[in-house]
């Protein structure tokens, strides 16, 4: 049972200096500090529980996006749950389409972003409100609750509700079966935390050898500053993990479309699986050149951690223009923007496999692919979701691998909530960790 009127938001900028140990760098990020706008929605309701939401940022910026969640809340604030969940399509409308507020967007960049967060702690509230672990609240509702979730402005060229709708439909066969295979085996993952950008060779080969003791399969190695570097690590990479098992590049955004091509050619002979960001998130037709270029080296393009919204995907679709779709929960507006996706994805039969490089994304994504694999795909061929191991240790309910895969949360939200002292220690700039490091000369 939905309840309380939300009666506060409250916003804060963490972060978290990985640029020091250069974790989660690219060939175009080469310091990121992971970091993240981080929302509590309160209620009036008895209960006491709170709402967590974040979006992942890299360090500088956040506050930007903690400029735009504060301008968001006038339409959070005094809201009752059961008034935005009963229209939630609705709702996400009233956030994205502010006539003054969209100007600074629509529907991308920092406003976006800040949706996302908000958002994100408003499916956290519901789902601990229902005391369901987000992926089961999502599973349990009947199709046409989670069509009204959905604002299929702008997407209707490509998938009707009614298309939608049969999607779900057919989702229901099978669905108990699957939904006990996952909680038996855990959804697919593959590991990128071995091969950032920069890390020295040495600490590559160290990290490659742990995951593969602890049985990881899949593994991704950015690319794209340096050729002969490039070559080197990917050797290095495949040589250690045997020909059978898989092997990604992601470029991160660095190349032109003709570069991209004569670039990811060069590093056929590794046979990777997909490269990832060959180009612009934007370059729609360039993502489209590229991919019908490496298609007969066997090699597809991954792409979707930048894509702004459900509009650029309905696009990279309908061009052909990706093999892999990445999903990102704190970059589309939530759970709302990230169902339609699914869904199309599902219409298109293009695999989804997530993106979770950043802090906190693993804890959320995982619910998304969870749920999909249950209700909406129905299908593991091809598709695995991305694990990084950093930074779980500041959440309240970590993501859990087991034998490379995900295990199936079961504590009710989303997963989003930080620990109190971590929000705390990493706040910017006045949180202590933060303190020391900038009172350094
Ligand atoms: C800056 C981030 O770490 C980015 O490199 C993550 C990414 O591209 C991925 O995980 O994929
Ligand atoms: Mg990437």
């Amino acid at each position: 049972m939905v309840r309380g009127r939300i009666t506060g938001l409250a916003v804060s900028d963490v972060r978290f200096p990985t640029s020091l140990g250069h974790h989660g760098s690219d060939a175009m990020h080469p310091d990121p500090d992971y970091s993240a706008a981080y929302v509590v929605i309160e209620t009036d309701a008895r209960d006491g529980l709170k709402g967590y939401g974040l979006t992942f940022t890299l360090g500088k910026g956040t506050e930007v996006v903690v400029c735009a969640v504060n301008a968001l809340s006038i339409h959070v604030v005094n809201k009752d749950l059961e008034e935005i969940v009963s229209d939630f399509r609705g709702f996400y409308r009233q956030l994205t389409s502010d006539g003054q507020l969209r100007w600074i967007g629509p529907e991308k960049g920092a406003v976006h972003l800040a949706t996302a967060a908000v958002l994100n702690a408003v499916w956290d509230l519901w789902a601990k409100q229902e005391g369901k672990p987000l992926w089961k609240l999502l599973v349990d509702m009947d199709p046409k609750q989670l069509l009204s979730c959905i604002d299929f402005r702008y997407i209707t060229d490509a998938l009707t509700e009614e298309e939608a709708c049969e999607i779900l439909q057919n989702g229901l066969l099978g669905k108990k079966e699957r939904e006990e295979q996952m909680l038996k085996h855990g959804y697919p993952a593959y590991t990128t935390s071995c091969a950032w950008l920069g890390y020295p060779d040495q600490q590559l080969k160290q990290l490659c050898t742990e995951a593969l003791k602890d049985g990881w399969t899949r593994f991704k190695v950015k690319v794209g500053a340096n050729l002969p570097d490039d070559i080197r690590r990917c050797r290095l990479i495949r040589e250690m993990i045997g020909p059978d098992k898989t092997l990604m590049l992601d470029a991160n955004q660095r190349w032109e479309v003709k570069e991209a091509i004569e670039w990811v050619t060069k590093l056929a002979e590794f046979k990777p699986l997909w490269i990832e960001e060959p180009t612009s998130p934007d370059d729609i037709l360039g993502h489209a050149a590229i991919s019908k270029a490496l298609a007969p080296l066997g090699i597809g393009v991954a792409t979707g951690e930048q894509c702004h919204n459900r509009v650029i995907f309905k696009q990279l679709l309908q061009a052909k223009a990706l093999s892999y779709l990445q999903i990102d929960s704190c970059r589309l507006g939530s759970v709302n923007e990230n169902l339609s996706v699914l869904l199309m994805a599902k219409k298109f039969q293009i695999p989804v496999c997530p993106h979770a490089g950043g802090v906190g994304l693993c804890e959320l994504v995982q619910h998304l692919i969870i749920f999909d694999y249950i209700s909406v795909s129905g299908s593991l061929e091809n598709r695995m979701c991305e694990y990084v191991d950093h930074l779980h240790e500041h959440f309240k309910y970590p993501a859990i691998i087991k034998k490379a895969s995900y295990v199936p949360p079961q504590d009710a939200g989303y997963s989003t909530e930080m620990k109190e002292e971590s929000a705390r220690k990493y706040q910017f700039p006045q949180g202590e960790v933060w303190q020391k490091i900038l009172s350094k000369p």
